[in-house]
């Protein structure tokens, strides 16, 4: 009997549970991928992510773009439902219609490593030191759709293929820890993509490699999401990889929205004073011989958060108003930003930051 008997030549291509619909209704396909609303993140004691509200529709790359602790890794470890110990979660996480948070890790079966997935920083993270590459990526495969032995294995190796590593049919066979650092990312991104997910969450995923490897690494994630029409959610604190990789943005900082849109507009005309000071201190933008204008100063402890805006003790435009009440999140013309002041601001607001430079 060969290994591929347990196979069924009838069995859905990959057991993906229909969409639910309780009313007997058709889903809305106008309705987001991925719709977050109102999400706040505590972890032991600290308010990390303050009601934070984005939407991803299918095949749509957004950006979470922000400095050093504005919450964006917890952002996408709720939307995973990977939050650390002594997190807790509020708000709604709604992905293909199913309400996700709340719903324990029964609301995530038949989702995670399936229709959604998620590529970490640390690719060791996920990768067993144990099991070659291959077995992993066939695992994957087995646990998800109804193929036997056989057939996961010709996927495995198809998958390393596909994210570029040369010799696939051999390198199946390899630890992840004789890969080279940039080749175990395309072994995660192959992981995180054999199952033809329709959101992928990326963290950062080239932080640890080198510029030319991270270069290389985006451009498989965007290339494989053209490809297969995948919406993509990517953490970055770079905006350069923002430009080249995302069609919209969420600008977050001290675990709120600062701003939200698509990214052509958000660059040609922030509209909260933050962006522009992210956008300012790009090195392209410097004049000859001018200074590069960076933000002084560094976002509040989130254990003494200002009642105001957290942004208002290093912002050029801000008012008494401002350090005294939170901004709430504006939308207009699909575009979202926390500040009092964005009607009134001279444009470009980026001027704020050159001004500064000197
Ligand atoms: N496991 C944890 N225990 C305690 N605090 C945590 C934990 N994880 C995150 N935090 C805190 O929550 C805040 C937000 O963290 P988060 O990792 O989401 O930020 P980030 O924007 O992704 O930052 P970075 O770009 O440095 O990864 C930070 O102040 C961080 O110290």
């Amino acid at each position: 009997m060969s290994a591929d008997t347990e196979e069924c030549a009838d069995a859905p291509r990959d057991g993906r549970e229909p969409l639910p619909d309780p009313a007997g209704a058709l889903l809305d396909v106008r309705e987001p991928l991925l719709d977050v609303r109102d999400l706040r993140v505590t972890v032991n004691g600290l308010h990390a992510v303050r009601g934070i509200s984005f939407e991803v529709r299918a095949g749509e790359a957004l950006a979470v773009v922000g400095e050093s602790g504005a919450g964006k890794s917890l952002t996408a470890r709720a939307v995973l439902g990977l939050l650390p110990a002594g997190a807790e979660v509020r708000g709604g996480v709604r992905f293909a219609g199913r309400e996700l948070l709340g719903a324990g890790t029964a609301g995530y079966r038949g989702l995670r490593g399936s229709r959604l997935a998620f590529v970490p920083q640390d690719a060791l993270s996920v990768l067993s030191p144990v099991h070659t590459v291959g077995e992993q990526l066939a695992l994957a495969v087995r646990s998800v759709r109804g193929v036997g032995r056989r057939a996961s294995a010709e996927l495995a190796v198809a998958a390393l293929d596909r994210v570029g590593i040369p010799d696939a049919a051999r390198r199946v066979r390899a630890y992840p820890h004789e890969f080279s650092g940039g080749m175990r990312q395309r072994a995660v991104i192959a992981m995180a993509v054999i199952n033809e997910p329709e959101l992928v969450l990326a963290d950062e995923p080239t932080t640890a490699l080198d510029p030319t490897t991270q270069a290389r690494i985006l451009e498989l994630l965007t290339g494989i999401r053209r490809e297969t029409g995948a919406a993509l959610v990517l953490v970055t604190h770079d905006l350069d990889v923002v430009a080249g990789h995302a069609d919209r943005v969420l600008v977050m900082y001290a675990g709120r929205v600062a701003e939200s849109g698509p990214v052509a507009e958000v660059f040609a005309a922030p509209r909260a004073p933050y962006t522009a000071g992210l956008i300012a201190s790009l090195p392209r933008l410097r004049r000859p011989g001018g200074r590069l204008p960076s933000i002084g100063g560094s976002p509040p402890s989130l254990f003494a958060l200002p009642p105001g805006c957290g942004f208002a003790p290093r912002c050029p435009a801000a008012t008494d108003m401002c350090g005294r009440s939170l901004p709430e999140p504006v939308t207009e013309d699909g575009r979202t930003v926390s500040c009092h002041r964005w009607r009134e601001l001279p444009s470009p607001v980026t001027g704020l930051f050159e001004e500064c430079a000197g």
